[in-house]
């Protein structure tokens, strides 16, 4: 039996803990400082086993993830290693930046325990156990960071145990982990973040502003909801880079009113396009940049048609439907219908709609 041990059980450690437990040969166990916490993680049924002792999680644990906030990571570590540990044991995290929390651990080195980073390129503005799901890193980026004291053997076990997660595995140098995630996470939340708080500015003279933000405004600022103390701690880790990015970013932003200043219509439809060429070559059906909110799984026995009838039981109620992908669909297993919407009004009545005909729907 292998034991995953995850320390900090919340969005990201929750959604690991789904992807493994259940799984045969696989016991996941929970822990948190927080009493109240560790009856939670049971309740909801997200572990097999939980505790506040940190001995107790992590001690014959063959896996332990540490999925606190950037921050603590170090202390955590620090603790963790002060325990009883198992020979071969492997410590990984995800957290949103690579390259301290990799030279800290490869400071501490321990012959007989194996620190690689990690960090899936999957999430969402929300936070906490209740908002896990086992779908959250399907067909995600999850990038690794072993260096060159990693044993082959080890990054290759720990690969394999993420194969329950169906991510695409990455492996990446740490500081150029850093660089590049500074570019596509750090620096839009802060940009997200400060467009709002401008708009906010605005809006306390005149409450219009609020009323009329529409599609373009959501859309930009979604992240900016993101929890305000696992953002201090990226941003603060992550520091130097992200202050060269903010440098290029009003660059960037000083040729916009050049542009502007010189009424210089050609360089602004430039721009546009460029960007518009870059941004239609993401990867729209991988999380990451681009993710879609809008989703909702529906459990759907495998046999014919039953795609052609969900779609139409949306379309009779007039509920568009933007995307559909099927998950699973051996002859023998209930497939998963992943179904994405455009907006929260259409996923909301699909859902009422689905359960109302009695499908099994999970978001
Ligand atoms: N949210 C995302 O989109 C996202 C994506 C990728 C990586 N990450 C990284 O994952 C990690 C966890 O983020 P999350 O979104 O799951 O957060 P979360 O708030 O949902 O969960 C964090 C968990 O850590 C615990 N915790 C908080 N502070 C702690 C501390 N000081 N010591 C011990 N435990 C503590 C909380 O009780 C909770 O169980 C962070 O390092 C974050 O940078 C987040
Ligand atoms: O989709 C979101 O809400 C996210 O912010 C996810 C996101 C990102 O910026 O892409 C945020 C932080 C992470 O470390 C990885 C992913």
């Amino acid at each position: 039996m292998i034991k995953v041990a995850i320390f900090g059980v919340g969005l990201m450690g929750g959604s690991l803990a789904l992807c493994f437990k259940g799984k045969p040969g696989i016991r996941v166990a929970g822990h948190s400082n927080n009493p109240a916490q560790v009856e939670k993680y049971l309740k909801r049924g997200v572990v097999d086993e939980a505790s506040t002792s940190m001995q107790e999680v992590a001690e014959d644990a063959d896996f332990i993830f540490l999925c606190t906030p950037v921050g603590s990571l170090e202390p955590y570590l620090d603790k963790l290693l002060r325990c009883k540990l198992k020979p071969g044991c492997i410590v990984t995290d995800v957290g949103s930046t690579k390259s301290s929390i990799t030279k800290y651990a490869r400071s501490k080195a321990v012959p007989y325990v194996h620190f690689i980073g990690g960090h899936p390129m999957a999430g969402s503005e929300r936070s906490g156990v209740e908002a896990a799901s086992s779908h959250l890193y399907e067909n995600a980026y999850y990038v690794l960071t072993p260096d060159d004291a990693t044993p082959a053997e080890a990054y290759d076990r720990l690969v394999e145990l993420l194969r329950h997660t169906r991510a695409h595995i990455v492996r990446v140098d740490a500081d150029r982990h850093d660089e590049i995630v500074g570019a596509i996470s750090h620096l839009p939340h802060v940009i997200a973040v400060a467009l709002v708080n401008q708009v906010a500015g605005y809006n306390e003279r005149d409450g219009l502003y609020q009323s009329l933000a529409a599609g373009g405004f959501r859309d930009i600022t979604r992240i900016a909801s993101s929890h305000p103390d696992m953002w201090r701690d990226i941003l603060l880790n992550n520091r130097e880079v992200v202050l060269a990015l903010l440098r290029d970013w009003n660059a960037e932003i000083a040729k916009f009113a050049d542009m502007l200043e010189r009424s210089d219509g050609d360089g602004i439809v430039r721009e546009f396009k460029r960007a518009g060429a870059f941004r239609s070559q993401l990867p729209e059906r991988r999380k990451g940049v681009i993710t879609s909110i809008y989703d909702v799984y529906v459990d759907v026995p495998d046999h014919p048609g039953i795609i052609g009838q969900i779609a139409t039981l949306l379309g009779n109620s007039r509920i568009n439907l933007s995307n559909i992908h099927i998950i699973e669909s051996r002859a023998d297993v209930p497939g998963v219908l992943r179904l994405s919407f455009r907006n929260e009004t259409d996923l909301e009545a699909a859902i009422e709609l689905l359960k109302r005909h009695r499908y099994e729907v999970r978001q």
